[in-house]
């Protein structure tokens, strides 16, 4: 059986960080959005007994079992004693390491194709799955715009109309950005600071109060995002913040067209030959999985969605 679907991006709306928890983790409040574009995820299960396979092309550093989705595939597997081949085939198109979900939208989107093929309606045994992987992973299983609380894996839906971003992605490894590093750095930029206040409750969806508490701390450590920032205020961004645990800023726009218009008029003179300019819009819900069945095996469908 072959199983096909997107694994989109995602930014932040907002992301609010409280103080480190026992666990080593942060209980955070975020507002976390998909995008409309994203990598191509394809699955095959065998019909007998194997392997997980995980192939990217044009990265060789991402292929084989330390793929966040490849991971997510053993995960499945031990969790509802699953021994079939899997073979994961990732499209990547999501900037890597950007602060944009990329790897556990893959890793999601490979849990979304297993519970279709294995008929799995457990969804919160697969939502643990997910968490196993990566904190994100929860975000990327749920129907679409969401509140997250917790370590992420909370999640509320939320009505977010479709907003139109241009996304500036720094492709200079130096400014690569960890997400374990940007709260590291949050918790020391805080010590002996005043208590921040609660991180409260998800509120009305207005871009006056989206913001990322880890953009301050990120922004000392990578003092070249700051002119990105200011770059899209400049192109007529009514805000731009970081996304995550950056290094990809986004700028928010009246309409597509302004958005359009902004990430065109941004030229390699602005902001250097190695950013990655990208326009984008959200959107209310994930992509759908679709399946293929081989012919001996089908039924009278051939091709169904979900
Ligand atoms: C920055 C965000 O992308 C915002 O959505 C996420 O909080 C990070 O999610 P992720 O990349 O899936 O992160 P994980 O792989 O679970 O964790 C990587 C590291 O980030 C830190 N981490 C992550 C999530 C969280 N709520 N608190 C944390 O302190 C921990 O040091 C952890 O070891
Ligand atoms: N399928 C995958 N896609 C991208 N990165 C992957 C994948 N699998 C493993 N990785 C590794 O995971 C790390 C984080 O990559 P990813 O692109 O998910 O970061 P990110 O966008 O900053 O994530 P987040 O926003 O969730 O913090 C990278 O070091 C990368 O090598």
């Amino acid at each position: 059986m072959r199983l096909a679907t997107l694994a989109p991006a995602k930014v932040n709306l907002v992301l609010r960080v409280g103080p480190a928890r026992a666990d080593g983790y942060h209980d955070i409040l975020s507002l976390m959005v998909p995008l409309d574009f994203g990598d191509g995820v394809e699955v095959r299960v065998s019909a007998g007994k194997g392997k997980v396979t995980c192939r990217v092309p044009g990265h060789p550093d991402l292929d084989g079992p330390g793929n966040l989705a490849a991971r997510a595939a053993e995960a499945f597997r031990a969790r509802f004693g699953v021994d079939r081949g899997i073979a994961i085939r990732i499209e990547k198109r999501t900037p890597v390491t950007a602060g944009l979900g990329g790897g556990s939208s893959d890793a999601a989107a490979v849990l979304r194709c297993l519970a279709r093929a294995f008929r799995i309606r457990d969804a919160a045994a697969l939502a643990e799955v997910g968490l196993s992987v990566g904190s994100d992973v929860p975000f990327f299983l749920g129907p679409g715009p969401a509140w997250a609380t917790g370590r992420g894996e909370r999640l509320r839906p939320a009505d977010v109309a479709p907003q139109d971003v241009v996304l500036l992605y720094p492709e200079d490894p130096a400014l690569a950005i960890r997400a374990g590093d940007a709260y590291r750095w949050l918790d020391a930029s805080r010590r002996g600071a005043p208590t921040p206040p609660p991180l409260g409750r998800p509120r009305g969806i207005r871009a006056g109060s989206f913001r990322n508490d880890l953009q301050e701390p990120c922004l000392a450590e990578r003092p070249a995002l700051s002119p990105l920032l200011g770059l899209l205020v400049g192109r007529g961004a009514t805000k731009a913040i970081m996304s995550g645990s950056g290094p990809t800023v986004f700028g928010l726009f009246s309409s597509r067209g302004a958005a359009r218009r902004a990430a065109a008029a941004v030229t390699k003179e602005d902001v250097g030959p190695r950013v990655r300019v990208i326009a984008a819009r959200t959107v209310r819900r994930q992509p759908r999985v679709t399946s293929w069945r081989s012919p001996r095996s089908a039924s009278s469908r051939s091709t169904r969605r979900s």
